[in-house]
């Protein structure tokens, strides 16, 4: 669930040059509304919440709505993924609010880079939101790292380096084609098969980390000899898990979409504000559920990549 379009940060590949016009308040899902939403979403067996941006922790009170949605007792994991800039002072709150788990995104550990990548100067604090998520307790930390050639592949070594010496799982995430007049371009992406080569060449070969459960992410998981933490492969692009995708999403205004790479969207807000109950939002689910592509080629006539920006989908 994106749970609001606006962002402290500027990365290339998620938000156009000339910026975006901001959704008024007014067009953006009251908390009372989400969790109505996804009270309906547990009537329909979703166990697993992410709450995602935008950045989610520039939205006032966020720590209230992970309340609401902690107490319900069907959700079993319930996550945020966040830039990190300011998580350093609010981890501790969230874990207290009722959060399990952070996944941070960070791109690069190098201060110049950093800004290059987001247009801000703030890879300190997100460092230090990370050691803040692990003490406390917002675990297992994930770190996403988008793979973007000539920018950071320099440093993935250093990242899965990480591993041996943190109990993070750092994962690396193919650059997508999302949103319009982004910069995407087939050669600067990777395929997570090239990002493995690069790793092994530097710290020799990885083992694949078995399985947790129906709860897993799409990321496909190793682990270096000795290493506290896991390395992930997302393969967005060169490997679709459409058979296996079983995720909603809900944009900040009120959109369920059945597939991140399809415009295809159903319009939940407009649902409840004209005062429709359970089973009107029931209906939302069924027809989402139902819409979703059940292989790489559904999803492929779709065309890959979609016309709206990461920011306001969520990731
Ligand atoms: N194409 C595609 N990309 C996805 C999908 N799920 C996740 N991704 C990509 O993976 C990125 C990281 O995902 P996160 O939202 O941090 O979490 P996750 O990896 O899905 O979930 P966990 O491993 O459970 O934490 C997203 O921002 C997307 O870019 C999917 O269903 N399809
Ligand atoms: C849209 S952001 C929202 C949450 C938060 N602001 C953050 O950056 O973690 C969610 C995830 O999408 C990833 N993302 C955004 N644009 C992407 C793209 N074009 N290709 C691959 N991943 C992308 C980000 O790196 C981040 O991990
Ligand atoms: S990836 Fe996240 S931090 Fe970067 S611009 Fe998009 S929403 Fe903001
Ligand atoms: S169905 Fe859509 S969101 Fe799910 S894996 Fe396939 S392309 Fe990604």
């Amino acid at each position: 669930m994106s749970v609001t379009d606006r962002c402290n940060l500027r990365c290339f590949y998620c938000v156009p040059e000339e910026g975006l016009p901001f959704l008024g308040h007014k067009d953006v899902l009251s908390y009372e509304e989400i969790t109505a939403i996804v009270q309906a979403g547990v009537r329909h067996g979703i166990q697993k919440v992410r709450i995602t941006g935008g950045e989610p922790l520039v939205r006032k009170g966020i720590e209230e709505l992970v309340a609401s949605i902690s107490a319900l007792p069907e959700i079993k994991d319930l996550a945020m993924t966040t830039n990190g800039v300011r998580l350093a002072s609010m981890a501790h709150d969230l874990k207290k609010a009722g959060l399990h788990r952070v996944n941070v995104s960070l791109d690069s550990m190098k201060p110049e880079v950093f800004e290059k990548i987001t247009g801000r100067n703030h890879c300190q604090e997100v460092k230090e939101g990370i050691e803040a998520a692990l003490d406390a307790g917002l675990t297992p930390v994930k770190i996403n790292v988008v793979a973007v050639a000539g920018v950071n592949d320099s440093e993935f070594a250093d990242f899965a380096k990480l591993t041996m010496d943190k109990p993070v799982s750092v994962r690396f995430i193919e650059y997508m084609p999302i949103g319009k007049n982004m910069h995407w371009a087939e050669d600067r992406s990777i395929s997570s098969r090239e990002i493995r080569e690069i790793i092994e060449k530097q710290l020799g070969p990885m083992t694949p980390v078995t399985e947790h459960g129906p709860l897993d992410g799409p990321a496909r998981r190793f682990s270096l000899p000795g290493a506290q933490g896991e390395i992930g492969f997302i393969n967005a692009i060169s490997g679709h898990f459409c058979s296996t995708c079983n995720r909603l999403r809900l944009t900040a205004d009120g959109k369920v979409r059945p597939c991140l790479f399809s415009d295809k969207e159903i319009d939940v807000r407009s649902v409840l504000r004209s005062g429709g109950g359970p089973s009107d939002l029931d209906a939302v689910f069924a027809q989402a559920i139902a819409q979703k592509p059940r292989g790489l080629d559904s999803a492929k006539s779709e065309k890959p990549g979609c016309d709206r920006s990461m920011s306001s989908i969520g990731g």
